[in-house]
Parts: structure tokens; sequence; C-alpha cells
């Protein structure tokens, strides 16, 4: 089984992910940190040096590249994977299980606001207040994709511990 965590920037992808892995003993990969080793480059100078078109090339790529041959692996995927060169259908089979996190426009504007740098799409954002009317907007637009997961997970309030605990009992 493949568990595939999305959901918008600052929900929680990359740190749930490893906690999960760790409680089931599935490996564990961040699809951003992937591109970033296979590139030799930071996503931020992915953007900056060969484009956000170049970016979501790679990324479908190593999407359908991590998908196709592994097992017990959890993947967190980056915040716009889903919305990008039918991405969701790569992830229609059996075998995987996507789970979206999902977390309210304040919550994800006040994490972020302190992590912006290294998100491209953010980083120029100056007040929080801007930020957050940015990511209204944004996570609206992406919602149709990311609502395709099998499974959702409102996770406002919510521990990591928490958190892991229901997407395991989302399994069964
Ligand atoms: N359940 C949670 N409660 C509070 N803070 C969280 C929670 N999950 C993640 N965070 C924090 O939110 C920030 C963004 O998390 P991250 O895992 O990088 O998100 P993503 O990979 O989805 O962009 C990090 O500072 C992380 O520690
Ligand atoms: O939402 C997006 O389009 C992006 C989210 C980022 O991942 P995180 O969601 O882990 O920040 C990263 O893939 C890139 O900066 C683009
Ligand atoms: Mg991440």
């Amino acid at each position: 089984m493949i568990i595939v965590l999305l959901g918008y920037m600052g929900c929680g992808k990359s740190t749930i992910g490893k906690e999960l892995a760790k409680t089931l003993s599935f490996s564990f990969v961040d699809l951003d940190n992937y591109i970033e080793k296979k590139e030799a480059m930071s996503v931020t100078n992915i953007f900056k040096s060969k484009g956000e078109i170049y970016f979501r090339k790679k990324e479908h790529e190593y999407l359908k590249e991590l998908t196709s041959n592994s097992d017990k692996l959890i993947l967190s995927l980056g915040g716009g994977t889903p919305c990008y060169a039918n991405n969701m259908r790569v992830l229609d089979r059996e075998g995987i299980n996507s789970i979206y996190l999902s977390v309210s426009v304040k919550e994800l504007s006040k994490r972020l606001f302190n992590e912006k740098e290294e998100r491209p799409l953010i980083a120029n954002i100056e007040t929080e207040e801007e930020l957050q009317s940015f990511i209204g907007i944004h996570l609206f637009e992406r919602s149709s994709f990311y609502s395709q997961a099998r499974t959702v997970i409102k996770t406002d309030g919510l521990t990591i511990k928490n958190i892991v605990e229901n997407i395991i009992g989302s399994l069964y």
C-alpha cells in the first residue's frame, strides 16, 4: 500500500508524513525533497532559474516514478501536485490511498507567514492579511482537486499524534 498525503501548503503533509511512516514502519518520501535531490537544486531555485512549468513537469514525472514501483510507502506531495498534469488520475488506482489534510484559511495563514521564504508562490507576500486573502482564493481554486482524495481529514485543533491516529483509523 502507498499512502499519499495531499493538501494546501502548510497543512502538515511533510510533518505528518514523517510521523505516520515512523508509526507504521513504512518508508517515507517527501516529493519536494525527492525533486530537490534528483535535480540537485532547491525548489526555490528550480522556480527561479527554470520556471514553474519545468517544476510541474518534473513533479509529474517523479510522482509517476514513485507510485509505480513502491510498497509500504508514505508519500507527501507538494501543495500544487494534485492540481496539475492529471496527477489525481495517477493516484486513482488500487493500492494507493490518498488523504487530504484539510486546514482552515486562518490557521494556514498563521503557519505560513513564518515559513513563506522557502515557498516561492507566497514568498513575496508582505503582510499576514494579504497572505490570508491570497490563500482564501487559491485554496478555493484548488479545492476541487483536493476533494478527489479517497479520505478527507479536518485537522484544525488536532495534534500531530491525533492526526496520525485518525489516518490509521481511516485505513480499516
Ligand atoms: N497539526 C499541526 N498543528 C500545528 N502545527 C502543525 C501541524 N502540522 C504541521 N504543523 C506545522 O505547520 C508548518 C507546515 O508544516 P509542513 O509539514 O511543512 O506542511 P506542508 O508540507 O503541508 O507544506 C510546520 O511548521 C509544522 O510544524
Ligand atoms: O502549493 C504549491 O504549488 C507548492 C507547494 C510546495 O510544497 P508544500 O505544500 O510542502 O509547501 C512546493 O511543492 C512548491 O513550492 C509549490
Ligand atoms: Mg511539504
